[in-house]
C-alpha cells in the first residue's frame, strides 16, 4: 500500500494583528490562500520504526523535521505500532512566508491517516494540528479562508478566482519568531479590511483585490530587509496588479490575472540574485 500526496504552498492576501497573547503568540485575522506550488509526500507501510528521505531543496532530515514530528504525534494519538517509510520531494522554498513546513506537516497527517486506516476525522486532525505549528489548521483545510485566533479558527470562503501569482523569493530566509517579536501593536500603520477583500474575491475583481492586499508584518520585515521595499517595486513595473509580502516573509507576491500573464512578467524580472516560480491561487 502506497500513499501519495500534494502539500501546497500559501500565500496571505491579507494579515492583520489584534493582539499579543500571555504566551508571546498573536491574535489574528487573516485571508490565506492555497496556491499549485506545491511539495510531493510518498508514504509507504513499515513494520515500525518512521523514517524520512528528503529530494529537491534542502531540509534537516532528522526529529526537527515536521513531516517526522507529525507523523510521531498522530502514531501516538492513534495507538498505532505500525511504521511509515516517508519521501518528500521539497519544492516550496523554505523559510519563506509559504508555510512550507506546516503544509508538509498537514499532508503528512492527511496522508498517514489513509496508509494506516485510521479513520479519523478531520475535527481530530485539526486538534493536532495546533500542536505542530499555528498554519498547520489552514494547510490541512486548504483553498480560500478567513483564519483567526492564532490560525487556527477557520472560516471557509468560496473558491477565489484562479489568479496567476509570481513569487520573488530573496536568497535569505526570515524568523517568524523574531518579526512577530519586533512588532509594535500600538504602531501597526495601514490595517487590512477582511470584509472588503472577501466582498473583492467574492467578485472576482483583480483590481479591487489588489487594492485590498494589506499586511501588517510586512513593515517590521522590510525594517529588517530594506531591499524588499525595491522588489515590490520591481515586481509592479513588471505587470503585477498587486504585490504584497506573504506571511512574515520575506517572500514578495504579485498578482496577475492568470498564469499566462504571471509567465510575461516573470520573463520580464531581472533579479539574479532572487527565486522567482510562477504559479497561481487554487
Ligand atoms: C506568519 C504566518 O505564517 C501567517 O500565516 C503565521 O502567523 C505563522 O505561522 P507558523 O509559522 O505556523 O507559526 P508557528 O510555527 O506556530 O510559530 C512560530 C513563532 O511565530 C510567532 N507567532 C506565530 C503565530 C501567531 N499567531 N502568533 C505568533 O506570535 C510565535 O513567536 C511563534 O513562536
Ligand atoms: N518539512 C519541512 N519543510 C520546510 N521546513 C521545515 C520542515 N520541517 C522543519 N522545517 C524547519 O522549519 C523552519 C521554517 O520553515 P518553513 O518553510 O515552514 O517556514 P515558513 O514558510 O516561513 O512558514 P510559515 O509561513 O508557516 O511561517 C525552517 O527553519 C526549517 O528548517
Amino acid at each position: 500500500m502506497s500513499v501519495t500526496l500534494r502539500a501546497h504552498a500559501k500565500i496571505n492576501l491579507t494579515l492583520d494583528v489584534l493582539a499579543r497573547r500571555p504566551d508571546g503568540y498573536h491574535e489574528v485575522e487573516m485571508i490565506m490562500q492555497s496556491i499549485e506550488l506545491h511539495d510531493t509526500l510518498n508514504f509507504n507501510i513499515a513494520q515500525k520504526d518512521i523514517t524520512l528521505m528528503v529530494t529537491g531543496l534542502p531540509v534537516p532530515e532528522g526529529a526537527d523535521n515536521l513531516v517526522l514530528k507529525a507523523a510521531h504525534l498522530l502514531r501516538e494519538f492513534s495507538g498505532t505500532e505500525l511504521g511509515a517509510t516517508i519521501s518528500l520531494n521539497k519544492k516550496i522554498p523554505v523559510a519563506a512566508g509559504l508555510a512550507g513546513g506546516s503544509t508538509d506537516a498537514a499532508a503528512t497527517m492527511l496522508g498517514l491517516n489513509q496508509l494506516w486506516n485510521l479513520g479519523l476525522q478531520r475535527d481530530d486532525l485539526m486538534g493536532l494540528a495546533l500542536q505542530l505549528g499555528a498554519d498547520v489548521s489552514f494547510c490541512l483545510l486548504g483553498g480560500t479562508a478567513i483564519a483567526r485566533g492564532i490560525g487556527e479558527v477557520l472560516s471557509p470562503l468560496a473558491s477565489a478566482p484562479r489568479f496567476g501569482v509570481v513569487l520573488v523569493k530573496p536568497s535569505f530566509g526570515i524568523s517568524t519568531k523574531d518579526v512577530y517579536q519586533n512588532l509594535s501593536l500600538d504602531n501597526l500603520g495601514l490595517r487590512p479590511n477582511t470584509s472588503a477583500m472577501v466582498r473583492a474575491l467574492g467578485e472576482g475583481n483583480l483590481k479591487q483585490v489588489a487594492g485590498e492586499l494589506v499586511n501588517v508584518l510586512e513593515s517590521v520585515t522590510i525594517q529588517i530587509k530594506p531591499e524588499l521595499n525595491e522588489l515590490k517595486t520591481k515586481l509592479k513595473k513588471a505587470g503585477c496588479q498587486g504585490v504584497l509580502m506573504s506571511g512574515s516573509g520575506p517572500t514578495i507576491f504579485g498578482l496577475t490575472a492568470d498564469m499566462k500573464s504571471a509567465v510575461e512578467v516573470a520573463k520580464g524580472l531581472d533579479l539574479p540574485d532572487c527565486q522567482v516560480l510562477v504559479t497561481g491561487m487554487i
